[in-house]
């Protein structure tokens, strides 16, 4: 158990959204001003995995689980090098954590990352406010830099937009790395890293994959010079509407035919490499309780989600592109929203969501097993 060294603080902090709705608790986290984009995750449990999600990049995340911080920090359960949420929003954090694997209090982990945050506030209006009108831009605001409500709006109202935001760049890896199989080695993958998230390398590690992961700049070159059995397209930050290189060096590998599988902005990239445009959510999926339906099985699956944009893809019928027959393989039923999408003439699907569950439910780790299986009949 580790208890906080900082205790609660009294520090006042200031919530304002780009519309003039305003906030008003205390400082949580790193005490300075930040901004990004207000959205609310309705995951109970894995505040670190979200943390550090690179996908999170440039976002303020609102917790909709009243009480947050209560098992602390591990040296576990990072999914990349560091925070990347640019703000973080709670109402009641824990004073004390308790968890066997806890090394420090939350509330310390975002103040020596420096990401400011927010507590005290009513979490579940801000997020009925965000499900009404549409995430949008935000601030926070504490200590020294609180000034008058009408200054502080104006500097939100100046923040950059996370349409038209081009951020892989900003988070992936700008050397290539290898992740080797656990077990016998079965298969490579070239895993193009948009933003991914470390379970993601692992799952297919556990299944005898050895993966290389390139930077988001690699080229169709750099992809083939691994000799890669399989492609694989990562998660990411920003506006897949932007992400125009990843979108030809896919094309690349579709008029190969090498197997390929994306995850969620890898999902978006196959939308827009088959010819289908891209569109932002109102407020997109996030959380680890959103429920999808495999239309190849007709399996009802519970998943873990993180997009706020979506693939516009007729959910009716099998499209023609320019290569060959497509359809939307997975749904989600809170909202229709496509969550998959598979090719019928060539070894390509991807989904929307995130099958390696960190954090979230294991039901689609069978899409990992899927991948596989493109590889195998490749060999055969
Ligand atoms: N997790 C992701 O890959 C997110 C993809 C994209 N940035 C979105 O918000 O929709």
């Amino acid at each position: 158990m580790t208890t906080s060294t900082r205790g609660a603080t009294k520090t006042p902090a200031v919530l304002v959204l780009e519309d003039g709705r305003i906030f008003r608790g205390r400082a949580y986290g790193a005490v300075g001003e930040t901004f990004g984009e207000a959205v609310f995750s309705t995951g109970m449990t894995g505040y670190q995995e979200t943390l550090t999600d690179p996908s999170y990049h440039r976002q303020v995340v609102v917790m909709t689980a009243p009480h947050v911080g209560n098992t602390g920090v591990n040296d576990e359960d990072m999914e990349s090098k560091k925070i990347w949420v640019s703000g973080y929003v709670v109402r009641d954090p824990a004073r004390v954590p308790s968890s066997w694997r806890s090394r420090r209090t939350l509330d310390e982990e975002l103040d020596a990352q420096g990401v400011v945050g927010i507590s005290g506030i009513d979490t579940r209006a801000l997020t009925r406010h965000l499900r009404e009108r549409g995430a949008m831009r935000v601030g926070i605001f504490s200590g020294d830099t609180i000034q008058d409500d009408a200054a502080l709006l104006a500097r939100v109202q100046e923040a950059p937009q996370m349409k038209g935001a081009n951020l892989s760049a900003e988070v992936a890896t700008t050397e290539p790395y290898v992740v080797p199989a656990l077990g016998e080695k079965k298969f490579t993958v070239a895993a193009v890293d948009l933003g991914i998230k470390g379970m993601t390398p692992h799952r297919m590690a556990e299944r005898g994959i050895e993966v290389h992961v390139l930077p988001a700049t690699a080229t169709v070159e750099d992809v083939y010079a691994v000799n890669p059995d399989g492609v694989f397209f990562s998660n990411g930050p920003g506006d897949p509407a932007t992400a125009d290189h990843p979108v030809s060096v896919m094309r690349g590998v579709l008029e190969r035919g090498t197997p390929l599988f994306g995850i969620c902005f890898g999902n978006q990239i196959l939308g827009r490499a088959l010819g289908f445009g891209t569109f932002k959510l109102k407020y997109g999926h996030r959380g680890i309780n959103q429920p999808v339906q495999d239309r190849t099985t007709g399996k009802v699956e519970v998943t873990a989600h993180n997009h706020g944009f979506a693939v516009d893809a007729p959910l009716d019928r099998v499209s023609e592109t320019p290569f060959g027959r497509a359809e939307v393989s997975h749904v989600c039923l809170n909202d229709n929203v496509v969550e998959g999408l598979q090719l019928l003439d060539r070894p390509a699907f991807s989904v929307q969501y995130h099958p390696e569950a960190a954090a979230g439910p294991h039901d689609a780790a069978y899409l990992f097993d899927r991948f596989v299986s493109l590889m195998e009949g490749q060999r055969a």
